[in-house]
């Protein structure tokens, strides 16, 4: 038998897969890290959470599985994107990463605008230079911490770390180097225009290389800590979302994947690097080569349950919290909720917006508010939908993946949110298989990541929308739609008290 390792260094946990060349899930484990947020709007982690987290997680995989270990012949990864890691000449991590949901760099967004040319800024990298992306938090170090950043020789994504950990080499793949807002993504390159306009070294910027590149083998800290085999071939990886359209199948046009994580993700297939959104969605490199991907994000979607679980029923499980859930009628009972809790991405790019419940009754149980987050978070990413929509693609059949596909009676409310069939995969961590499947495809085992994906991947089931219950959310998107416009400016006045 063979078999390779997906690695998915998630927000909230690295979670670790053993695939056997046929796609079936042998053996799984995960180890959680915490998040840092010493101020609203800052989000970091410890690196060396993520390092010795994939160690522990990894240990325990080889332990349960019981294959031998030279059987295991490649690992890849799929990373959360954006987050910034920065290392000094002598590759020493210089401060916590700052991850893709921390907000504070809206100054420094309107800098690259200042000097780059909002226009010009989109034309070359096809996005909008956001709050969340890598190259405001670099430049957000370089005014705020000169003394770190005259000491940076590096910058890596959380992924890019692990995997020089694991393997002593640097790169980075093009997924996720599109999502630092510093790549030329017409000319598929470090964009030498935008560097010197806000006064960076491109020799900061790691090495380009495609996803499904070999780079390495293991090295002998990780053979050691993990019992994993010296000879398993490492293999560069993606972005999360990258990978999670790769672990669902998302390699054609018309193909559309929906993901619930810490963050939301709506995100549609596309062949043409021509195509253009304006900034108004994500526009990144896929995973698979010569293909990229337009892409909604709602930056707490999982994690505005989670929030919602954490600060008002920590001793329940997600399954307990949800377990009535069901017997809400949809619209919870007249209760609205907005996932703002960090802010917005998509279609409100906003880093000042903060959530709301509206609708609050006395009557009003723990199961309608649960309800009400499920649905707010499913109305955000509807928002993608309709503009999608809006553009002339079809999105008749969505791919759910990520921990929010795990509740059925959410795997409902986005069929009917969305009135469109939704297929569950027998894994939901799309992201993981997606790692697996270029390690397999890195192998040679199969020709194309379509063969592989059509070999592997399986299908759990598929919900269909009931038209009664898409007509009443019809009638609540307009009114969730409402909310953001109306709290814009209260939100604006309550800054000064966060
Ligand atoms: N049983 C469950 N039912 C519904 N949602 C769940 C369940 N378990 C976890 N979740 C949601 O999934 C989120 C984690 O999803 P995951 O894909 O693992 O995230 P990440 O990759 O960002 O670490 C949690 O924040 C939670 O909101
Ligand atoms: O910022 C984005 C995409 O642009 C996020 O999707 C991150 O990539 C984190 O993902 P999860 O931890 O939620 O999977």
């Amino acid at each position: 038998m063979s078999y390779v390792i997906g690695v998915d260094l998630g927000t909230s946990a690295v979670k670790v897969l053993l695939v056997n060349r046929q796609g079936e899930v042998v053996s799984e484990s995960s180890c959680d890290y915490p998040l840092i947020q010493e101020k609203a709007g800052y989000s970091e982690q410890k690196p060396e959470d993520w390092v010795s987290g994939t160690k522990k997680a990894l240990a325990q995989l080889v332990k349960q599985a019981q294959v031998p270990s030279e059987q295991i012949e490649g690992i890849s990864f799929s990373g959360q994107m954006h987050g910034l890691v920065l290392l000094d000449e002598n590759r020493q991590v210089l401060r916590n990463a700052i991850l893709w949901n921390d907000t504070r760099t809206t100054k420094q967004c309107q800098e690259i605008y200042d000097l780059v040319g909002k226009e010009r800024y989109i034309e070359l990298t096809k996005n909008l230079a956001l709050e969340g992306f890598t190259l405001p938090k670099i430049l957000w170090v370089k005014s705020n911490e000169s003394h770190i950043f005259e000491q940076a020789a590096k910058f890596v994504l959380p992924k890019d770390y692990l995997r020089y950990r694991m393997t002593g080499q640097i790169h980075m793949d093009y997924s996720d180097a599109a999502g630092t807002g510093m790549l030329d993504l017409n000319k598929g390159e470090w964009s030498s225009e935008i560097a010197s306009a806000v006064g960076l070294d491109e020799s900061l910027c790691p090495e380009l290389v495609h996803s499904h590149k070999y780079v390495s083998q293991l090295n002998e800290e990780f053979v050691e800590e993990t019992g994993l085999s010296a000879k398993t071939k490492v293999f560069a990886g993606g972005a999360d979302n990258a990978c999670g359209a790769i672990g669902s199948g998302i390699l054609g046009e018309g193909k559309t994947m929906c993901s619930i994580g810490t963050s939301g993700v709506v995100l549609s297939y596309e062949d043409d690097s021509t195509a253009t959104y304006d900034g108004k969605a994500h526009f990144f490199n896929h995973g698979k080569e010569e293909a990229y991907y337009a892409m909604g994000v709602t930056l707490s979607a999982g994690y505005s349950l989670n929030w919602f679980k954490e600060t008002f029923a920590k001793e329940l499980s997600f399954e307990d919290l949800l377990a009535d859930v069901d017997q809400v009628p949809v619209g919870s009972r007249g209760l609205l909720f907005t996932p703002y809790l960090v802010g917005e991405r998509t279609p409100h790019a906003d880093a000042q917006i903060r959530g709301s419940f509206i609708g609050m009754d006395s009557s009003h149980e723990i199961k309608d508010f649960a309800r009400a987050v499920m649905e707010g978070i499913t109305f955000s990413l509807n928002e993608t939908i309709e503009m999608f929509r809006e553009r002339g693609k079809t999105i008749d059949t969505i791919y759910s993946i990520g921990g929010g596909a795990k509740n059925q009676e959410w795997i409902q409310i986005q069929a009917d949110i969305f009135n469109a069939n939704i297929v569950r995969l027998t894994s939901e961590q799309g992201p993981g298989m997606g790692a697996a499947l270029l390690a397999g495809y890195g192998l040679g085992w199969y020709q194309s990541l379509l063969e592989g994906a059509s070999n592997l991947i399986e299908v759990k089931d598929e919900i269909k929308p009931i038209p009664e219950n898409v007509e009443k959310y019809r009638r609540l998107f307009d009114l969730y739609k409402n909310v953001y416009y109306q709290t814009k400016s209260i939100n604006d006045g309550l800054v000064d008290f966060r």
